[in-house]
């Protein structure tokens, strides 16, 4: 099946190998261990979302009931600065990027088998002339990306661990989502699931 991406989103397949996949599993694993994986939930319902968090960077994107979608520099349960994100893939958006700046937040998303995401745009950043961009490791995922309409025609993939989108350009403001996992799928995390890291550049430089 050859996948017809919308304008502005690249996908790229295997860019990370197996030895760096793994080196990337130990670095968010530290990460973690210092700024705890939390459950996010939804601004004014207060839903919990099925998607665990955590940031590295200095700023991180969090939600909750009372604040809503935002970047800060702390930790929102243990109040903690995040750690930096020296190395946590930054050099990934370097790579890909076409952009000169680094990226400022590392977001660590860990989904469950049942965990999923609904269909939204990455609208919270002041900077939209830098991708976002974003690395799968674990678990197959079904990813689905459409335009930066609403309601414009999406098209699904599966993202394998070590998969990369680039969402740039035109394709910024894409409408995008997880719709499901493939349990068991990869042996990368010892107990499964998916992580997925999003690199983004939240200021204007
Ligand atoms: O898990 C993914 O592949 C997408 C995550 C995402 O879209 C987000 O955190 O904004
Ligand atoms: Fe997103």
């Amino acid at each position: 099946m050859t996948e017809t991406l919308p304008e502005g989103v690249r996908h790229l397949p295997d860019y990370l190998d197996a030895h760096a996949q793994a080196a990337l599993v130990e670095i968010i694993r530290a990460v973690v261990e210092a700024a705890p994986l939390y459950v996010p939930t939804m601004p004014r319902s207060g839903k919990p979302m099925s998607v665990r968090m955590t940031n590295c960077g200095s700023l991180g994107w969090v939600t909750d009931k009372e604040n809503g979608y935002r970047y800060q520099p702390t930790h929102p349960i243990t109040g903690a600065p995040w750690a930096p994100h020296s190395g946590c893939a930054a050099g990934a958006l370097a790579d890909v990027a076409d952009y000169a700046h680094p990226p400022q937040a590392c977001l660590v998303n860990f989904y469950t088998d049942i965990a999923k995401m609904g269909l939204h745009q990455d609208r919270d950043e002041k900077e939209f002339a830098a991708p976002v961009v974003s690395i799968s490791l674990g678990d197959d995922c079904l990813f689905r990306v459409g335009t930066p309409e609403r309601k414009g025609k999406t098209v699904s993939l599966r993202l394998t661990s070590g998969d990369v989108i680039v969402l740039g350009c035109a394709g910024r403001l894409a409408y995008h989502g997880v719709d499901r996992i493939y349990p068991d799928t990869s042996t990368l995390l010892k107990k499964g699931g998916r992580i997925n890291l999003t690199l983004r550049r939240v200021t204007m430089p």
